[in-house]
């Protein structure tokens, strides 16, 4: 068969293939400056809504691999838990951003978790070669929670068996990554007496993040980033040390706060940078990583830092 001839000038093919080359070459700086760095990267629920963002989300995983870093995926699930908690007719309430949960919540929650959106992650990872291994924070005493409660108007409420991570041992996810192969973590974790609890992903993202020292916490969202006076959408902050961040926390609304709060435990961990970005966007990941600008809001240690990406 003979090939359709091409329509596109031959000047404008030349500048669209300059532009691509251009955007490679952008990325060698940071694909030297990451090789080897541990990246771990929340994907939440509401930007896991979308089949072909999940595809691309999946693709992004794998590029980090091949381009020599070590990708460490924590999900969320949060619209997934509430879907099925309304198909098998339980109600659910959040407090403060916590999930109220019953021992008959924890089943769901944990079977959603592990049973459904880590599955899925794994599939759409592993149909670009063996890569990703499905791990909670029951297995290998991944996670250690202990219970924990809302804040809802500076008072202290009960929400059932929601844990904070009190302690990680992060032995199993570095076998995994060791092996070459990218971990995808699900927050369920069990107390010191076993009683299994519901964490908060970002919570959970942001904890194993500093137990890993990794170099980065990237967490998507729904959002472009963190707005210092939402929903005032000028308000977009683009870079924001760890004291700065603290003072601003208490002003935040409920979606926010847990991953702010987990950006802030990552930096204050060792982490040397935390993002919050957009998962709306296909490929964010790999914008953030990759190119020189960068996107959505980025979390420094310290007002010295922000000479180095
Ligand atoms: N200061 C803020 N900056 C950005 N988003 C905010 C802020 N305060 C509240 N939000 C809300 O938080 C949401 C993100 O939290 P959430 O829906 O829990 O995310 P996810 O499902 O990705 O975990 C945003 O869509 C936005 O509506
Ligand atoms: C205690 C608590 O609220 N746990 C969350 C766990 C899932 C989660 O964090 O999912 P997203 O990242 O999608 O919000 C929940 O039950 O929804």
């Amino acid at each position: 068969m003979i090939d359709e001839p091409s329509l596109v000038p031959a000047d404008e093919r030349l500048a669209t293939a300059a532009q691509k080359a251009e955007v490679l070459i952008e990325a060698l700086p940071w694909l030297q400056r990451f090789h080897g760095a541990t990246v771990v990267v929340k994907y939440g629920g509401n930007a896991m809504i979308d089949d072909a963002l999940k595809r691309a989300f999946a693709k992004d995983m794998v590029f980090l691999r091949l381009a020599g870093l070590r990708p460490v995926v924590v999900h969320g699930g949060g619209p997934q838990i509430s879907a099925m908690l309304k198909r098998l007719g339980i109600g659910g309430e959040f407090k403060g951003g916590l999930r109220v949960t019953t021992p008959e919540t924890m089943d769901v929650v944990r079977m959603v978790l592990v049973g459904q959106v880590s599955r899925e992650l794994v599939g759409l990872i592993n149909a670009h070669g063996p890569y990703a291994v499905g791990i909670s924070g029951e297995d290998a005493r991944l996670f250690t929670a202990e219970r924990t409660q809302a804040t809802v108007d500076g008072e202290a409420v009960d929400v059932g068996l929601v844990g904070d991570v009190v302690g990680v041992n992060p032995e199993a996810v570095l076998d995994i990554v060791n092996a070459g192969r990218i971990p995808v973590v699900s927050t369920v974790a069990p107390d010191a007496d076993g009683v299994v609890h519901n964490v908060n992903a970002d919570t959970a993202a942001g904890s194993l993040a500093a137990a890993l020292q990794a170099e980065k916490l990237v967490v998507l969202t729904d959002v472009e980033g963190l707005y210092a006076n939402w929903p005032d959408r000028s308000s977009l902050v683009d870079r924001i040390d760890a004291d700065e961040l603290e003072k601003l926390l208490p002003s935040l609304a409920s979606g926010m706060i847990p991953k702010m709060e987990a950006c802030l435990r990552a930096i204050r961990g060792g982490v040397r940078r935390a993002h919050v970005i957009d998962g709306r966007l296909a490929h964010s990941v790999l914008l953030e990583v990759f190119t020189s600008r960068g996107v959505g809001t980025m979390v420094l240690p310290g007002k010295g830092d922000d000479d180095v990406e």
